[in-house]
């Protein structure tokens, strides 16, 4: 059977737009009539349509004017022209404003009604790809769940339950646990996993971004917003959306994001019109909610619709055996470890978790020769970890304290650092150096020695998390980070 479309007919003939609709209807659609092109904006302006029919020729608003208001406004529907003076000009100017069909009367109803569907499945097809595209842009290939410790295979065992029920999740774990990657394997293992994952970083964007990004915005609704644009809830449409960092959400944008999970409706910044999506939420973070929530800093009726099903990523210092299985999932073949480096290794709290253990591997891999690990290839924080007997079973901003009160300021751990890949020796008084490169190589030397935790490096620096983020993304990007600092 074929799916009911929300079609628009818009025609000032009485008599052929109500018998028109009532064809429609009995062929499953759900229809609205507008006798003008007035009328039709409005009805436009409240609701979503799939495919609008419009008439040329009518008083007040030509058909032609309407598409234009369709146009300017970049209203998300397909549009077709039926009219009774078919001219070639109108036909062109009509077909070139966007429409994506033109048909004269007489036509029969059954004809129209074909010509609706295609024009439906184009509108699909167009959606399919912006979120195809936006998930190319957005998504890295989905790693796989390395780690057989007893309490990864009880994540796994949770997560088979968790994925096929489409209620929200929340992924609780400190920074670089694998959260991004354990709200894949629940997408991959979900009914979902052929529809959109989409994901957004909530401490990553600035904090006037956030709801643009979310929700969308209409065209010039804020300086800047030249076009409308589609939130990640409509991209992610159909599909899942994985919201990293839920903790960072701005107070004012909870209620928002409460709304579209208790009834799927959200409304782009700017517009009135209120759109229905159908999402499953999947929400990261590395902070304790309960807290935040006893703060007041995260609503309480959110906190309970978000965390519906928990799934908690314990850091890599308590899952046994998970460092000898990463350390041989992720070295080249045919490198091996030195027994002490690998005892250094093993023994290490890894406050980083699994993305400092990558970061280790592959530095090593860079200075090793003879294709070994020994201890001159491993970075000096693993040789002198800081506060290391009272980092484990800590949460992280208690390691953070501690750090402190051991005396080891920042500056003091960063100067012991060694020369990486990524946080490059530059020498202080060399008349080439920028302000841009010694604001990255400091920037990276203290991630790389706070074990890529971008919290405690945040901190650290003295600057807000977001800052942190949008300067490691314009370092990806090889832009300047000037205007950020
Ligand atoms: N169990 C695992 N198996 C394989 N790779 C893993 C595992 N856990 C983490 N990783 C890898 O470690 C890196 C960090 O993982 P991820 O981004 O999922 O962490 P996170 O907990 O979401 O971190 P953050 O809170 O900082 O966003 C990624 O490269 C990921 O592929």
């Amino acid at each position: 059977m074929s799916q009911t479309i929300q079609l628009l007919l818009v025609d000032d003939e009485d008599d052929y737009r109500r018998s028109c609709g009532k064809f429609m209807e009995r062929m499953g659609h759900r229809v609205r009539l507008a006798a003008s092109g007035a009328e039709a904006m409005a009805l436009l302006d409240r609701e979503d349509f799939d495919v609008a029919v419009f008439d040329i020729d009518m008083p007040g608003m030509s058909g032609l004017e309407l598409m234009q208001r369709v146009q300017e406004e970049a209203l998300d529907v397909e549009v077709l022209f039926l009219t009774g003076k078919g001219t070639i000009e109108a036909c062109v100017q009509a077909m070139q404003m966007g429409a994506c069909d033109f048909l004269t009367k007489p036509c029969s109803l059954a004809d129209l009604e074909h010509r609706v569907q295609l024009a439906r499945q184009r509108g699909q097809l167009r959606k399919e790809n912006q979120q195809l595209k936006a998930i190319v842009t957005r998504s890295r290939p989905s790693p796989r769940l390395i780690g057989k410790s007893a309490a990864m295979k009880e994540l796994t065992r949770m997560i088979s339950k968790v994925a096929p029920t489409r209620k929200p999740v929340l992924i609780e774990g400190e920074s670089g646990t694998g959260k991004e990657v354990v709200a894949r394997a629940v997408q991959q293992q979900s009914d979902l996993s052929d529809q959109p994952f989409v994901t957004v970083n909530c401490a990553a964007l600035p904090q006037q971004l956030v709801e643009s990004e979310l929700f969308g915005h209409q065209k010039g609704s804020f300086t800047g917003a030249t076009a409308d644009k589609p939130g990640l809830f409509e991209i992610a449409d159909g599909g899942t959306l994985f919201i990293d960092e839920v903790g960072e959400l701005p107070p004012e944008l909870q209620p928002k994001l409460l709304r579209v999970l208790e009834d799927g409706s959200l409304r782009r910044i700017g517009c009135h019109r209120e759109r229905k999506v159908k999402v499953r939420l999947i929400a990261a973070t590395n902070r304790d909610l309960t807290e935040e929530v006893k703060d007041g800093h995260f609503r309480e009726d959110l906190f309970y619709r978000i965390n519906v099903l928990t799934l908690r990523l314990p850091p890599l210092r308590e899952r046994e055996g998970d460092i000898d299985q990463l350390l041989q999932h992720f070295l080249p073949p045919e490198w091996s470890v030195d027994p002490e480096a690998h005892k250094t290794l093993i023994q290490y709290h890894w406050p980083g978790n699994v993305r400092q253990l990558i970061n280790v591997i592959e530095r090593a891999t860079i200075l090793g020769n003879d294709q070994r690990i020994t201890m001159e290839d491993l970075p000096r924080e693993l040789l002198h970890p800081i506060a290391r007997s009272t980092a484990a079973h800590t949460s992280p901003n208690r390691i953070v304290r501690e750090t402190n009160q051991s005396g080891a300021t920042a500056n003091e751990a960063f100067a012991n650092g060694l020369p990486t890949k990524t946080a490059p020796h530059l020498a202080l008084g060399d008349s080439n150096l920028k302000v841009d490169d010694l604001v990255k190589a400091h920037v990276l030397k203290v991630l790389e020695q706070l074990g890529g935790n971008k919290a405690k490096a945040a901190r650290h620096l003295g600057i807000h998390r977001r800052k942190l983020y949008r300067l490691l993304e314009r370092f990806e990007q090889n832009l300047p980070s000037e205007e950020i600092i």
